[in-house]
């Protein structure tokens, strides 16, 4: 049912950035009585998303543009729709999908903080609370928090952690959908060793590196199971010269190659998408 607008309200758009959300470390630690996993995970974002536009309405409405439109069929259960019901947002919404669906970068909850934040500037209302963001789901916190963190609990644990070092990533997806559920359901170990307790400031992308490299995802064999090329991924990221480290995000499919210059990850990013051009790549800059 549409509703009438307050007659003062500001006829313009906002448009909010929905960036990758990209686990450089993902353990998982334990399972709550409730099923969901407690989680120990290092997040950053980086430089390539969505995009949220929002425009004044009488009803809530949401059409769906890009590239990786064809993906995600517009239906109520949408989060950016879900998102906004939250923010009781009568909006004409757009969404510009550039980021492959369930791949693992958190394409769905970026979109759900971009509309939060979107339909808080438009309208002028401060954000849902905490408890609300997190019911959107488990990823929704930190995206709405958007810069890197330590991510504990199910998710909603957010803590700062030091200034990180410059770094370029590239993004592989194989164009396999990976189900979240499916591959916390298939963990061999649901109680793995958790980060270590403080993340001391890395003056060099080196010794972050070498830190990273004693970490792991706890779910990236479960999701290799379920889709072998990420494997593939894997091993194509690591074959790329200036390829510090690969490893995969979230629940998958996606990995990630991180690098210390731009130049580098563009050149990777090229080869690797010239050998696989179906697959989705994409440089990009590590936002911390
Ligand atoms: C794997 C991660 O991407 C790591 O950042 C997230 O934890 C997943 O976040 P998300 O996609 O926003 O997850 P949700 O949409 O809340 O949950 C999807 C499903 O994943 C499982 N789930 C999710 C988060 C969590 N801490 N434990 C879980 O067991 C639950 O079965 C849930 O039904
Ligand atoms: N705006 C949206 N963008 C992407 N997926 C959405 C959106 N709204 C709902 N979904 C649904 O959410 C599910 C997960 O999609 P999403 O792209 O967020 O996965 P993901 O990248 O694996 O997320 P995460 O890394 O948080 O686990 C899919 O089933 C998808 O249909």
């Amino acid at each position: 049912m549409a509703t009438d607008l307050p007659p003062t309200f500001p006829d313009c758009t906002v448009t909010e950035f929905a960036p990758a959300k990209i686990n450089l470390t993902l353990h998982v630690t334990g399972q709550r009585a409730d099923g969901y996993h407690l989680l120990d995970s290092l997040v950053v974002f980086a430089d390539v998303g969505d995009r949220v536009t929002v425009r004044a309405a009488k009803a809530l409405a949401l059409t769906i543009t890009g590239p990786q439109a064809a993906a995600l069929p517009v239906t109520d259960d949408n989060l950016v729709l879900r998102a906004a019901r939250l923010m009781q947002g009568h909006a004409a919404i757009t969404l510009e999908k550039a980021l492959p669906v369930s791949s693992g970068i958190g394409g769905g909850s970026a979109d759900a903080a971009a509309t939060l934040r979107a339909l808080a500037r438009l309208m002028d209302l401060p954000l849902p609370e905490d408890s609300a963001v997190l019911r959107l789901g488990a990823d929704v916190p930190v995206c709405l928090l958007g810069r890197a963190v330590r991510m504990q609990g199910v998710g909603e644990r957010l803590t700062p952690v030091p200034d990180l070092p410059q770094a370029w990533l590239v993004l592989v997806n194989p164009g396999v959908a990976v189900a979240t559920p499916e591959v916390f359901r298939r963990l061999a170990s649901k109680d793995n060793p958790a980060m270590p307790p403080q993340i001391s400031p890395f003056p060099t992308l080196e010794g972050f590196v070498a830190c990273l490299q004693t970490m792991r995802n706890d779910m990236e064999d479960a999701a290799t199971a379920i889709a072998p090329v990420i494997g593939a991924v894997r091993s194509a990221l690591s074959a790329q010269p200036g390829c510090l480290l690969s490893r995969m995000s979230g629940s998958g499919a996606t990995c990630f190659g991180l690098f210390a210059a731009q130049d580098s990850a563009r050149a990777a990013a090229r080869a690797i998408q010239s050998a696989q051009p179906r697959w989705w790549v994409a440089p990009a800059r590590m936002l911390s």
